[in-house]
Protein backbone atom coordinates (compact mmCIF):
# COMPACT_ATOMS: atom_id res chain seq x y z
CA UNK A 1 0.00 0.00 0.00
CA UNK A 2 1.53 3.25 -0.41
CA UNK A 3 0.64 6.12 1.87
CA UNK A 4 -0.89 8.20 -1.00
CA UNK A 5 -3.20 6.10 -2.23
CA UNK A 6 -4.82 5.74 1.61
CA UNK A 7 -8.10 7.81 2.34
CA UNK A 8 -8.47 8.67 5.93
CA UNK A 9 -12.24 6.66 5.75
CA UNK A 10 -10.34 3.48 4.36
CA UNK A 11 -8.00 3.11 7.62
CA UNK A 12 -9.42 0.81 10.48
CA UNK A 13 -7.90 1.37 13.72
CA UNK A 14 -6.01 -1.46 15.43
CA UNK A 15 -5.58 -1.13 19.93
CA UNK A 16 -3.82 -3.74 22.16
CA UNK A 17 -3.44 -2.94 25.80
CA UNK A 18 -0.87 -3.20 28.15
CA UNK A 19 -2.82 -2.55 31.87
CA UNK A 20 -1.00 -2.42 35.07
CA UNK A 21 -3.13 -2.70 38.02
CA UNK A 22 -2.03 -2.26 41.51
CA UNK A 23 -2.65 -5.67 43.87
CA UNK A 24 -4.29 -5.13 46.88
CA UNK A 25 -1.55 -6.11 49.84
CA UNK A 26 -0.69 -4.65 52.61
CA UNK A 27 3.47 -4.86 51.86
CA UNK A 28 5.14 -4.39 49.07
CA UNK A 29 5.77 -7.32 46.58
CA UNK A 30 9.93 -8.13 47.46
CA UNK A 31 10.04 -6.34 50.83
CA UNK A 32 7.93 -5.71 54.09
CA UNK A 33 6.81 -2.24 53.54
CA UNK A 34 3.75 -1.20 53.72
CA UNK A 35 1.83 -0.26 50.53
CA UNK A 36 -0.30 2.09 52.45
CA UNK A 37 1.50 5.05 50.64
CA UNK A 38 -1.29 7.56 50.12
CA UNK A 39 -0.93 9.99 52.43
CA UNK A 40 2.76 9.65 53.06
CA UNK A 41 5.87 11.82 52.76
CA UNK A 42 7.69 11.04 50.09
CA UNK A 43 10.37 8.58 50.75
CA UNK A 44 9.51 7.44 53.88
CA UNK A 45 8.02 3.76 53.19
CA UNK A 46 11.13 2.88 51.83
CA UNK A 47 14.17 0.06 52.88
CA UNK A 48 17.14 -1.38 51.23
CA UNK A 49 15.04 -3.63 49.17
CA UNK A 50 13.19 -1.45 47.95
CA UNK A 51 15.83 1.59 47.30
CA UNK A 52 17.87 -1.19 45.52
CA UNK A 53 20.59 -0.88 48.16
CA UNK A 54 23.94 -3.11 47.11
CA UNK A 55 23.67 -7.02 49.13
CA UNK A 56 19.53 -6.46 49.83
CA UNK A 57 17.10 -9.49 48.61
CA UNK A 58 13.92 -9.56 47.16
CA UNK A 59 11.71 -12.32 48.80
CA UNK A 60 8.48 -12.72 47.26
CA UNK A 61 4.96 -11.48 48.77
CA UNK A 62 2.67 -14.91 48.89
CA UNK A 63 -0.52 -12.65 48.63
CA UNK A 64 0.79 -11.30 45.83
CA UNK A 65 0.62 -14.35 43.90
CA UNK A 66 -2.00 -15.38 45.56
CA UNK A 67 -4.08 -12.45 43.66
CA UNK A 68 -2.15 -13.19 40.56
CA UNK A 69 -3.05 -16.83 40.50
CA UNK A 70 -6.76 -15.39 41.14
CA UNK A 71 -7.01 -12.98 38.31
CA UNK A 72 -5.74 -16.20 36.00
CA UNK A 73 -9.06 -18.13 36.66
CA UNK A 74 -11.30 -15.31 36.59
CA UNK A 75 -9.58 -14.64 32.93
CA UNK A 76 -9.45 -18.79 32.42
CA UNK A 77 -6.16 -18.57 31.54
CA UNK A 78 -3.07 -21.17 31.58
CA UNK A 79 -1.21 -21.14 34.56
CA UNK A 80 1.85 -22.67 34.15
CA UNK A 81 3.94 -25.03 36.31
CA UNK A 82 6.66 -23.26 37.21
CA UNK A 83 7.31 -19.09 36.62
CA UNK A 84 9.89 -17.82 37.01
CA UNK A 85 11.16 -13.71 37.75
CA UNK A 86 13.04 -12.19 35.22
CA UNK A 87 15.60 -8.65 35.28
CA UNK A 88 14.50 -5.85 32.80
CA UNK A 89 17.17 -3.28 32.17
CA UNK A 90 16.55 0.06 31.52
CA UNK A 91 18.27 3.06 33.14
CA UNK A 92 15.59 5.76 34.30
CA UNK A 93 15.83 7.44 37.84
CA UNK A 94 12.16 6.02 38.96
CA UNK A 95 14.26 2.79 38.77
CA UNK A 96 16.89 2.50 41.92
CA UNK A 97 18.37 -0.70 40.82
CA UNK A 98 18.49 0.01 37.05
CA UNK A 99 16.47 -2.72 36.73
CA UNK A 100 12.78 -3.72 37.15
CA UNK A 101 11.85 -7.50 38.40
CA UNK A 102 9.29 -8.51 36.02
CA UNK A 103 8.39 -11.73 34.77
CA UNK A 104 9.20 -12.81 30.77
CA UNK A 105 9.13 -16.17 29.65
CA UNK A 106 7.61 -17.96 32.27
CA UNK A 107 4.59 -15.29 33.65
CA UNK A 108 1.80 -16.48 36.10
CA UNK A 109 -0.91 -16.29 33.23
CA UNK A 110 -0.87 -17.32 29.85
CA UNK A 111 -3.82 -17.45 27.00
CA UNK A 112 -6.27 -15.95 28.87
CA UNK A 113 -9.76 -13.68 27.92
CA UNK A 114 -12.74 -11.28 28.39
CA UNK A 115 -15.69 -10.91 27.58
CA UNK A 116 -17.27 -7.94 27.37
CA UNK A 117 -20.72 -6.04 26.07
CA UNK A 118 -20.35 -3.12 23.55
CA UNK A 119 -23.31 -1.97 21.86
CA UNK A 120 -25.14 -4.74 23.36
CA UNK A 121 -23.19 -7.31 21.51
CA UNK A 122 -20.79 -9.51 22.93
CA UNK A 123 -17.18 -9.73 22.65
CA UNK A 124 -14.18 -11.93 23.18
CA UNK A 125 -10.84 -9.78 24.30
CA UNK A 126 -7.58 -11.91 24.13
CA UNK A 127 -5.34 -11.77 26.98
CA UNK A 128 -1.99 -12.60 26.42
CA UNK A 129 -0.03 -13.29 29.51
CA UNK A 130 -0.62 -11.28 32.95
CA UNK A 131 2.43 -11.09 34.45
CA UNK A 132 4.10 -9.97 38.19
CA UNK A 133 6.12 -7.08 38.52
CA UNK A 134 7.44 -4.59 40.93
CA UNK A 135 6.58 -0.95 40.60
CA UNK A 136 8.67 1.61 40.24
CA UNK A 137 9.20 5.10 41.92
CA UNK A 138 7.47 8.17 40.46
CA UNK A 139 8.72 11.31 39.16
CA UNK A 140 7.25 14.55 40.50
CA UNK A 141 7.80 16.84 37.53
CA UNK A 142 8.39 20.47 38.47
CA UNK A 143 7.52 23.68 36.74
CA UNK A 144 6.06 21.96 33.60
CA UNK A 145 4.93 19.00 32.09
CA UNK A 146 7.37 15.70 31.57
CA UNK A 147 8.88 17.66 28.42
CA UNK A 148 8.98 20.92 29.89
CA UNK A 149 9.82 20.63 33.06
CA UNK A 150 12.89 22.78 35.18
CA UNK A 151 13.86 19.61 37.49
CA UNK A 152 12.08 16.43 38.32
CA UNK A 153 11.55 15.07 42.03
CA UNK A 154 11.24 11.45 42.59
CA UNK A 155 9.68 9.53 45.35
CA UNK A 156 10.20 6.08 46.03
CA UNK A 157 7.15 5.17 48.74
CA UNK A 158 5.64 3.18 44.98
CA UNK A 159 8.72 1.25 44.58
CA UNK A 160 8.27 -2.49 44.90
CA UNK A 161 4.44 -2.35 45.26
CA UNK A 162 2.94 -4.88 43.57
CA UNK A 163 1.49 -4.88 40.04
CA UNK A 164 -0.12 -7.22 37.72
CA UNK A 165 0.26 -6.10 33.86
CA UNK A 166 -2.23 -7.66 31.68
CA UNK A 167 -1.44 -8.00 28.09
CA UNK A 168 -4.35 -8.15 25.49
CA UNK A 169 -4.61 -9.08 22.10
CA UNK A 170 -4.78 -6.56 19.81
CA UNK A 171 -8.61 -7.00 19.67
CA UNK A 172 -10.24 -3.46 19.71
CA UNK A 173 -11.16 -1.58 16.82
CA UNK A 174 -12.22 1.73 18.54
CA UNK A 175 -12.12 3.59 21.99
CA UNK A 176 -15.48 2.84 23.40
CA UNK A 177 -14.22 -0.66 23.31
CA UNK A 178 -11.47 -0.28 25.02
CA UNK A 179 -13.51 1.66 27.83
CA UNK A 180 -15.94 -1.04 27.82
CA UNK A 181 -13.03 -3.36 28.55
CA UNK A 182 -11.78 -1.24 31.33
CA UNK A 183 -14.68 -0.96 33.18
CA UNK A 184 -15.07 -4.63 33.14
CA UNK A 185 -11.72 -6.04 34.38
CA UNK A 186 -12.10 -3.36 37.35
CA UNK A 187 -15.62 -4.89 38.34
CA UNK A 188 -14.06 -8.47 37.54
CA UNK A 189 -10.89 -7.37 39.71
CA UNK A 190 -12.92 -5.63 42.34
CA UNK A 191 -15.08 -8.97 42.85
CA UNK A 192 -12.41 -11.07 43.14
CA UNK A 193 -11.08 -8.64 45.89
CA UNK A 194 -7.69 -7.99 44.59
CA UNK A 195 -7.79 -4.43 43.58
CA UNK A 196 -9.37 -1.00 44.40
CA UNK A 197 -10.26 1.38 41.70
CA UNK A 198 -11.02 4.19 44.07
CA UNK A 199 -7.24 3.78 45.02
CA UNK A 200 -4.68 7.01 43.71
CA UNK A 201 -2.79 5.39 40.57
CA UNK A 202 -4.22 1.93 40.90
CA UNK A 203 -4.94 1.47 37.06
CA UNK A 204 -2.31 2.30 34.45
CA UNK A 205 -2.64 1.89 31.11
CA UNK A 206 0.11 1.95 27.94
CA UNK A 207 -1.97 1.63 24.96
CA UNK A 208 -0.69 0.70 21.46
CA UNK A 209 -2.40 1.52 18.69
CA UNK A 210 -2.06 1.09 14.51
CA UNK A 211 -4.07 1.62 11.33
CA UNK A 212 -4.30 -0.86 8.99
CA UNK A 213 -6.31 -0.59 5.58
CA UNK A 214 -10.12 -1.24 6.32
CA UNK A 215 -10.38 -4.15 3.91
CA UNK A 216 -7.86 -5.83 5.75
CA UNK A 217 -10.62 -6.36 8.61
CA UNK A 218 -12.73 -9.34 8.32
CA UNK A 219 -16.36 -8.91 8.93
CA UNK A 220 -15.88 -10.60 12.40
CA UNK A 221 -13.09 -7.70 12.97
CA UNK A 222 -10.59 -10.41 12.92
CA UNK A 223 -7.46 -9.31 11.13
CA UNK A 224 -4.48 -10.91 9.64
CA UNK A 225 -1.46 -11.45 11.94
CA UNK A 226 0.86 -10.20 8.62
CA UNK A 227 -1.29 -7.24 8.72
CA UNK A 228 -0.71 -6.69 12.43
CA UNK A 229 2.87 -7.07 11.62
CA UNK A 230 3.13 -4.60 8.93
CA UNK A 231 1.22 -1.75 10.61
CA UNK A 232 3.80 0.53 12.77
CA UNK A 233 2.35 1.22 16.31
CA UNK A 234 2.63 3.98 18.64
CA UNK A 235 2.34 2.75 22.52
CA UNK A 236 1.09 5.66 24.29
CA UNK A 237 2.13 5.75 27.94
CA UNK A 238 0.26 7.88 30.76
CA UNK A 239 -2.96 6.84 30.44
CA UNK A 240 -4.33 6.73 34.25
CA UNK A 241 -7.81 6.33 34.06
CA UNK A 242 -11.22 5.46 31.09
CA UNK A 243 -11.77 8.57 30.32
CA UNK A 244 -7.98 9.12 29.48
CA UNK A 245 -7.75 5.77 27.60
CA UNK A 246 -10.58 6.91 25.56
CA UNK A 247 -9.67 10.86 24.59
CA UNK A 248 -5.68 9.74 24.28
CA UNK A 249 -7.01 6.96 22.17
CA UNK A 250 -8.75 9.01 19.67
CA UNK A 251 -6.32 11.82 19.29
CA UNK A 252 -4.11 8.95 18.40
CA UNK A 253 -6.15 7.08 16.05
CA UNK A 254 -6.92 10.84 14.60
CA UNK A 255 -3.05 11.99 13.81
CA UNK A 256 -2.21 8.64 13.02
CA UNK A 257 -4.99 8.83 10.07
CA UNK A 258 -4.07 12.28 9.20
CA UNK A 259 -0.42 11.12 8.96
CA UNK A 260 -1.12 8.26 6.72
CA UNK A 261 -3.60 11.02 4.68
CA UNK A 262 -0.62 12.96 4.20
CA UNK A 263 1.77 10.44 3.02
CA UNK A 264 3.64 10.00 5.98
CA UNK A 265 4.95 6.71 7.83
CA UNK A 266 4.17 5.91 11.02
CA UNK A 267 6.89 5.14 13.69
CA UNK A 268 7.43 2.65 15.76
CA UNK A 269 7.51 4.84 18.78
CA UNK A 270 6.54 5.68 22.59
CA UNK A 271 4.35 8.55 22.92
CA UNK A 272 3.25 10.47 26.12
CA UNK A 273 -0.38 10.95 26.82
CA UNK A 274 0.05 14.71 28.48
CA UNK A 275 -3.45 14.83 29.70
CA UNK A 276 -3.54 19.04 30.61
CA UNK A 277 -3.31 19.56 26.89
CA UNK A 278 -4.74 16.49 25.15
CA UNK A 279 -2.20 15.70 23.35
CA UNK A 280 0.06 13.06 22.61
CA UNK A 281 3.85 13.94 22.03
CA UNK A 282 6.74 11.46 20.50
CA UNK A 283 9.19 10.28 23.50
CA UNK A 284 11.27 8.30 22.14
CA UNK A 285 11.89 5.36 19.22
CA UNK A 286 10.36 2.24 20.85
CA UNK A 287 12.73 0.27 22.78
CA UNK A 288 12.99 -3.31 21.45
CA UNK A 289 13.35 -6.82 23.50
CA UNK A 290 16.87 -6.72 23.18
CA UNK A 291 17.74 -3.32 24.84
CA UNK A 292 16.17 -4.58 27.89
CA UNK A 293 18.59 -7.08 28.43
CA UNK A 294 16.41 -9.67 29.96
CA UNK A 295 17.75 -12.24 32.51
CA UNK A 296 16.78 -14.42 34.90
CA UNK A 297 16.62 -12.67 38.57
CA UNK A 298 18.81 -15.28 40.19
CA UNK A 299 18.09 -13.89 44.01
CA UNK A 300 14.26 -15.33 43.19
CA UNK A 301 14.25 -19.43 42.93
CA UNK A 302 10.85 -20.40 40.58
CA UNK A 303 7.95 -21.08 42.26
CA UNK A 304 5.62 -23.95 41.84
CA UNK A 305 2.17 -22.43 41.44
CA UNK A 306 0.38 -25.46 39.39
CA UNK A 307 -1.48 -26.56 42.34
CA UNK A 308 -2.58 -22.60 43.23
CA UNK A 309 -5.34 -23.11 41.10
CA UNK A 310 -7.01 -25.98 42.73
CA UNK A 311 -6.15 -24.58 46.09
CA UNK A 312 -7.63 -21.05 45.75
CA UNK A 313 -11.01 -20.30 45.10
CA UNK A 314 -12.88 -17.25 43.93
CA UNK A 315 -16.02 -15.62 44.40
CA UNK A 316 -18.46 -15.87 41.27
CA UNK A 317 -17.84 -13.78 38.93
CA UNK A 318 -20.46 -10.33 37.68
CA UNK A 319 -21.66 -12.55 34.31
CA UNK A 320 -22.73 -15.49 36.22
CA UNK A 321 -24.10 -14.00 39.04
CA UNK A 322 -25.99 -11.48 36.94
CA UNK A 323 -27.61 -14.61 34.91
CA UNK A 324 -27.95 -16.22 38.04
CA UNK A 325 -29.97 -13.17 39.58
CA UNK A 326 -32.24 -12.78 36.49
CA UNK A 327 -33.34 -16.84 36.72
CA UNK A 328 -33.01 -17.02 40.47
CA UNK A 329 -34.96 -14.18 41.82
CA UNK A 330 -37.29 -13.47 38.42
CA UNK A 331 -35.20 -9.57 38.07
CA UNK A 332 -34.89 -7.58 34.70
CA UNK A 333 -32.01 -7.59 32.92
CA UNK A 334 -31.07 -3.95 34.31
CA UNK A 335 -32.10 -4.83 38.00
CA UNK A 336 -29.79 -7.65 37.55
CA UNK A 337 -27.80 -5.84 36.10
CA UNK A 338 -27.46 -2.68 38.84
CA UNK A 339 -27.82 -5.17 41.58
CA UNK A 340 -24.66 -6.91 40.41
CA UNK A 341 -22.68 -3.93 39.54
CA UNK A 342 -20.65 -4.70 42.70
CA UNK A 343 -20.05 -7.64 44.95
CA UNK A 344 -20.74 -5.59 48.27
CA UNK A 345 -24.15 -4.46 46.42
CA UNK A 346 -24.84 -8.03 45.35
CA UNK A 347 -23.99 -9.87 48.97
CA UNK A 348 -26.24 -7.12 50.49
CA UNK A 349 -28.67 -7.92 47.84
CA UNK A 350 -29.01 -11.36 48.51
CA UNK A 351 -29.07 -10.65 51.87
CA UNK A 352 -32.36 -8.90 52.12
CA UNK A 353 -33.93 -11.09 49.58
CA UNK A 354 -33.35 -14.32 51.73
CA UNK A 355 -35.50 -12.56 53.88
CA UNK A 356 -38.08 -11.03 52.57
CA UNK A 357 -39.72 -11.13 48.91
CA UNK A 358 -37.24 -10.79 45.94
CA UNK A 359 -39.00 -7.66 44.45
CA UNK A 360 -39.11 -6.03 47.62
CA UNK A 361 -35.55 -6.68 48.03
CA UNK A 362 -34.48 -5.37 44.22
CA UNK A 363 -36.74 -2.16 44.86
CA UNK A 364 -35.28 -1.30 48.11
CA UNK A 365 -31.66 -2.09 47.11
CA UNK A 366 -31.24 -1.12 43.44
CA UNK A 367 -33.76 1.56 43.91
CA UNK A 368 -34.12 3.20 46.65
CA UNK A 369 -30.76 2.34 48.28
CA UNK A 370 -28.59 2.75 45.32
CA UNK A 371 -30.34 5.62 44.25
CA UNK A 372 -30.11 8.02 47.43
CA UNK A 373 -26.15 6.91 47.39
CA UNK A 374 -25.88 7.44 44.01
CA UNK A 375 -27.23 11.09 44.60
CA UNK A 376 -25.03 11.98 47.42
CA UNK A 377 -22.07 10.64 45.31
CA UNK A 378 -21.67 7.68 47.61
CA UNK A 379 -21.44 3.98 47.06
CA UNK A 380 -22.40 1.01 49.30
CA UNK A 381 -18.69 0.68 50.35
CA UNK A 382 -19.16 4.20 51.94
CA UNK A 383 -21.91 2.53 54.49
CA UNK A 384 -20.47 -1.24 54.78
CA UNK A 385 -20.80 -1.09 58.48
CA UNK A 386 -24.46 0.29 58.71
CA UNK A 387 -25.39 -2.12 56.09
CA UNK A 388 -27.69 -4.18 59.45
CA UNK A 389 -29.32 -1.07 59.77
CA UNK A 390 -30.98 -0.50 56.05
CA UNK A 391 -31.96 -4.05 56.52
CA UNK A 392 -34.22 -3.50 59.73
CA UNK A 393 -35.57 -0.61 58.09
CA UNK A 394 -36.77 -2.56 54.64
CA UNK A 395 -37.93 -5.14 57.51
CA UNK A 396 -39.94 -2.48 59.34
CA UNK A 397 -41.62 -2.05 55.44
CA UNK A 398 -41.69 -5.40 54.81
CA UNK A 399 -43.41 -6.47 58.41
CA UNK A 400 -45.93 -2.89 57.77
CA UNK A 401 -44.90 -1.00 61.14
CA UNK A 402 -44.05 2.03 58.93
CA UNK A 403 -45.06 3.15 55.30
CA UNK A 404 -43.10 2.50 52.22
CA UNK A 405 -43.27 6.32 51.57
CA UNK A 406 -42.49 7.74 54.85
CA UNK A 407 -39.41 4.89 55.17
CA UNK A 408 -38.61 5.95 51.24
CA UNK A 409 -38.30 9.56 51.67
CA UNK A 410 -37.89 10.67 55.48
CA UNK A 411 -36.13 7.18 56.83
CA UNK A 412 -33.55 6.23 54.61
CA UNK A 413 -33.15 9.85 53.45
CA UNK A 414 -32.04 10.88 57.39
CA UNK A 415 -29.92 8.11 57.70
CA UNK A 416 -28.47 8.99 54.93
CA UNK A 417 -27.92 12.46 55.54
CA UNK A 418 -27.95 12.23 59.46
CA UNK A 419 -25.95 9.03 59.75
CA UNK A 420 -28.73 8.06 62.56
CA UNK A 421 -30.66 4.46 62.89
CA UNK A 422 -33.96 3.81 61.50
CA UNK A 423 -35.35 3.73 64.98
CA UNK A 424 -33.93 6.68 66.12
CA UNK A 425 -35.88 8.27 63.27
CA UNK A 426 -38.68 7.02 63.75
CA UNK A 427 -39.21 8.01 67.07
CA UNK A 428 -38.33 11.32 66.47
CA UNK A 429 -40.43 11.96 63.69
CA UNK A 430 -43.29 9.85 64.78
CA UNK A 431 -43.60 8.09 61.89
CA UNK A 432 -44.59 4.52 63.36
CA UNK A 433 -47.93 3.33 61.07
CA UNK A 434 -51.19 5.17 63.48
CA UNK A 435 -52.98 1.80 64.90
CA UNK A 436 -56.13 0.73 63.76
CA UNK A 437 -58.16 2.68 66.00
CA UNK A 438 -56.23 5.88 65.88
CA UNK A 439 -57.21 5.46 61.95
CA UNK A 440 -60.22 5.07 62.39
CA UNK A 441 -61.05 7.75 64.49
CA UNK A 442 -59.04 10.20 62.04
CA UNK A 443 -61.64 8.91 59.63
CA UNK A 444 -64.85 9.50 61.71
CA UNK A 445 -63.29 13.01 62.55
CA UNK A 446 -62.59 14.13 59.34
CA UNK A 447 -66.37 12.96 58.05
CA UNK A 448 -67.36 15.38 60.65
CA UNK A 449 -65.54 18.02 59.80
CA UNK A 450 -65.98 17.94 56.44
CA UNK A 451 -69.78 18.06 55.49
CA UNK A 452 -69.75 19.45 52.12
CA UNK A 453 -67.02 16.86 50.92
CA UNK A 454 -69.23 13.91 52.17
CA UNK A 455 -71.89 15.60 50.15
CA UNK A 456 -70.06 16.16 47.04
CA UNK A 457 -68.77 12.75 47.44
CA UNK A 458 -72.17 11.00 47.45
CA UNK A 459 -72.79 13.51 44.41
CA UNK A 460 -70.14 11.23 42.60
CA UNK A 461 -67.74 13.94 42.68
CA UNK A 462 -64.51 12.24 42.31
CA UNK A 463 -61.89 15.09 43.59
CA UNK A 464 -63.86 14.89 47.44
CA UNK A 465 -62.24 11.07 48.66
CA UNK A 466 -58.88 12.26 47.46
CA UNK A 467 -59.71 15.85 49.76
CA UNK A 468 -60.87 13.43 52.54
CA UNK A 469 -57.84 11.22 52.34
CA UNK A 470 -55.85 13.98 52.70
CA UNK A 471 -57.53 15.33 56.05
CA UNK A 472 -56.88 11.55 57.04
CA UNK A 473 -53.23 11.60 56.39
CA UNK A 474 -52.82 15.18 58.16
CA UNK A 475 -54.64 13.57 61.19
CA UNK A 476 -52.23 10.70 61.46
CA UNK A 477 -48.91 12.87 60.68
CA UNK A 478 -48.28 10.83 57.60
CA UNK A 479 -48.07 7.56 59.59
CA UNK A 480 -51.84 6.02 58.13
CA UNK A 481 -51.09 4.00 54.89
CA UNK A 482 -53.20 5.66 52.17
CA UNK A 483 -54.37 2.55 50.67
CA UNK A 484 -56.43 1.84 53.00
CA UNK A 485 -57.16 4.85 54.33
CA UNK A 486 -59.15 4.95 50.74
CA UNK A 487 -60.64 2.00 51.69
CA UNK A 488 -61.97 2.53 55.06
CA UNK A 489 -63.22 6.33 54.22
CA UNK A 490 -65.21 4.70 50.98
CA UNK A 491 -67.02 1.82 53.56
CA UNK A 492 -67.69 4.36 56.13
CA UNK A 493 -69.20 6.71 53.56
CA UNK A 494 -70.56 3.93 51.51
CA UNK A 495 -72.52 2.68 54.57
N1 LIG B 1 -0.55 -3.78 15.03
C1 LIG B 1 -0.85 -3.52 16.29
N2 LIG B 1 -1.61 -2.43 16.59
C2 LIG B 1 -1.91 -2.14 17.84
N3 LIG B 1 -1.51 -2.85 18.91
C3 LIG B 1 -0.75 -3.92 18.69
C4 LIG B 1 -0.38 -4.31 17.37
N4 LIG B 1 0.39 -5.44 17.47
C5 LIG B 1 0.48 -5.71 18.79
N5 LIG B 1 -0.19 -4.82 19.53
C6 LIG B 1 -0.33 -4.76 21.00
O1 LIG B 1 0.88 -4.31 21.56
C7 LIG B 1 1.05 -4.80 22.89
C8 LIG B 1 2.43 -5.41 23.06
O2 LIG B 1 2.72 -5.49 24.42
P1 LIG B 1 3.96 -6.24 25.04
O3 LIG B 1 4.01 -5.95 26.49
O4 LIG B 1 3.93 -7.66 24.62
O5 LIG B 1 5.22 -5.66 24.28
P2 LIG B 1 5.96 -4.28 24.33
O6 LIG B 1 5.02 -3.17 24.39
O7 LIG B 1 6.86 -4.32 23.18
O8 LIG B 1 6.82 -4.38 25.63
P3 LIG B 1 6.93 -3.42 26.90
O9 LIG B 1 6.27 -4.18 27.99
O10 LIG B 1 8.34 -3.26 27.09
O11 LIG B 1 6.22 -2.15 26.59
C9 LIG B 1 -0.07 -5.80 23.08
O12 LIG B 1 -1.10 -5.21 23.85
C10 LIG B 1 -0.57 -6.08 21.67
O13 LIG B 1 -1.94 -6.42 21.63
MG1 LIG C 1 4.46 -4.62 28.22
MG1 LIG D 1 4.55 -1.94 25.88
Amino acid sequence: MTAQAVQQEDLAVVIGLEVHVQLETDTKIFCGCSTDVADADPNTHTCPVCLGLPGALPVLNEAAVESAVKVGKAIDADIPEETTFHRKNYFYPDLPKGFQITQYDAPVCRDGELDVEVDGERRTVGIQRAHLEEDPGSLQHEGGSIDRADYTLVNYNRAGVPLMEIVTDPDFRGAEEVRAFLAKLEEVLEYLGVFDSQRDGSLRIDANLSVVPADEVGEDGEISDEALEDANRTEVKNISSHKGAEKALSYEATRQKNSVKRGREIEQETRHWDEGRGVTVSMRSKEEEKDYRYFREADLPPLQVSDWKQKLDIPELPDARRERFRDEYGLSEEAASKLTSTKQVADFYEDVAGEYDPDLAATWVADNLLGELNYRDMAITDVEGRLDEFMRLIELVADDEITTKNAEEVVLREMLDEGEDPETVIDREGLGKADEGAVEGAVEEAIEENPDAVEDYHAGEGGALNFLVGQVMQKTGGSADPGSVNQLLRERLDE
